[in-house]
This record gives C-alpha cells, structure tokens and sequence, in this order.
C-alpha cells in the first residue's frame, strides 16, 4: 500500500507512537488514507445533541495536518483505538454546516460498542472509500437519518474484499507493536 498516507499529531510528545506511522508516500490520490491520533479529553465539551451514537473527535493538529487537497466529506473506512481489534468506521471531514463551524474537523463513529470512552487513547483511522459531500439539513432528525445511511453504507461497502483486506493492513500492525513495546 505504498500509495497511503499516514499521518499523525504533530507536537504530541508524549506519543512518539505516531512517529512511525507517519507520512508514507501520499501521491495526492483518493483513499486510503491513514489518519492517527490522540483523542483529547477537550473532546468532552462537544454538543451531546447526537447522543443516538458516539462521535469522536481528531484534536486539531490532526486535522490541520491533512493535506489541503483532501475533498470534505463523509467517509468510511476502518478504525482501531490504542492496540485494540479493528473495526469498520465512518468519519466525517469538513465544516459541518449544519452546526457552520468554523474550524475544520475530523470525526469519527466507530461501529463498535466500547466498554468505556477512549480520551487519551491513540486513534488509527484508516479510510478507504469516500460515501458523500457534507450537507446541510433543515433538522436535527435529517441529519440524524443521513448519518444512519452512512453507516448502513458503510457497513456493506467494507464486506467487499477490497476492503476486508485493508483490515489486516500493516498500517494496524504496526500500530499495535508499537503501543505494545511501550512506545
Ligand atoms: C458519518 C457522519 C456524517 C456526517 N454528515 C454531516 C453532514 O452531512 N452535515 C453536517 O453538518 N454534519 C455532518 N456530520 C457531523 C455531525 O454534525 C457532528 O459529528 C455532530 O454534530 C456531533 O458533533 P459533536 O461532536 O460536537 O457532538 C457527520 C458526522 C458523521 C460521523
Ligand atoms: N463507537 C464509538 N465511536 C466513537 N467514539 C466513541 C465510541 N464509543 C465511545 N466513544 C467515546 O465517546 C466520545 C464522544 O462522546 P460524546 O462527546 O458524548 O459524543 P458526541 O460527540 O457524539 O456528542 C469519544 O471521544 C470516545 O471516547
């Protein structure tokens, strides 16, 4: 996969675990792309208005990281949090105008229940496939609904074997050695 892009949170320190997952050899294509980082406990202040499902948020300096030429949008992919299993993913980059935002994010809904939240824990996102541009709604329900879609979408798309095989990724692999060494 020498077409991916691996990027981290700069300026974290503490987490040289990203250092290895850094920039591969991004070639400005589509997906995949990978995305890590550590989800920060600021993360609790965000609107609890969609409490339906858990939405995680990469902290800034990710998200200010990404290439400038990567389109806004909805999309899904694969996700792993610290040195835990895999599971399938959708993430949502732009300005969200429902809310007209006006810093650029990058969140995250994991279809996996947790046990507990993940703040300070190490994010590796792996996206693979674009689903739509960001919308705005005229109710809190539509995008609700448009973001259930998305996860149903999701859910199928990653069943294909293109898909299925960006799971076993190294990208992962390396992910969980490197948390596992103590890194
Ligand atoms: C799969 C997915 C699709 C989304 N689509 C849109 C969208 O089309 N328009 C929009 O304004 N926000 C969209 N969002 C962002 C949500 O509005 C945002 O995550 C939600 O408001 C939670 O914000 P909070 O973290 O501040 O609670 C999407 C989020 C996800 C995870
Ligand atoms: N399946 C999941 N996907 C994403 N985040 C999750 C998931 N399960 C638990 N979380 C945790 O929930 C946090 C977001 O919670 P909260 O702020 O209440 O959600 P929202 O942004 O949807 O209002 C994340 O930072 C993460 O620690």
């Amino acid at each position: 996969m020498e077409s991916w892009l691996h990027l981290c949170s700069s300026g974290t320190a503490c987490y040289p675990a990203c250092e290895v997952v850094k920039e591969t050899a991004w070639r400005g294509q589509s997906p995949p792309i990978s995305v890590t980082g550590v989800i920060s406990v600021t993360d609790r202040d965000c609107s609890l208005e969609l409490t339906f499902e858990y939405i995680t948020n990469f902290p800034e300096q990710v998200v200010d990281n990404l290439p400038a030429d990567i389109s806004t949008g909805i999309y899904y992919g694969w996700a792993s949090v610290g040195s835990g299993d895999v599971h399938k993913m959708v993430v949502s980059i732009g300005w969200n105008p429902y809310y007209k935002n006006t810093k650029k994010s990058m969140e995250t809904h994991i279809m996996h229940t947790f046990k507990e939240d993940f703040y300070g824990e190490i994010l590796n996102v792996a996206i693979v496939g674009y689903l739509r541009p960001e919308k705005n709604f005229d109710s809190l329900e539509s995008l609700i609904s448009a973001i259930q879609g998305d996860i149903e979408e999701a859910k199928k798309q990653l069943d294909l074997p293109e898909h299925l095989k960006v799971k076993e990724d190294n990208f992962f692999q390396v992910s969980k050695s490197k948390i596992m060494n103590g890194h």
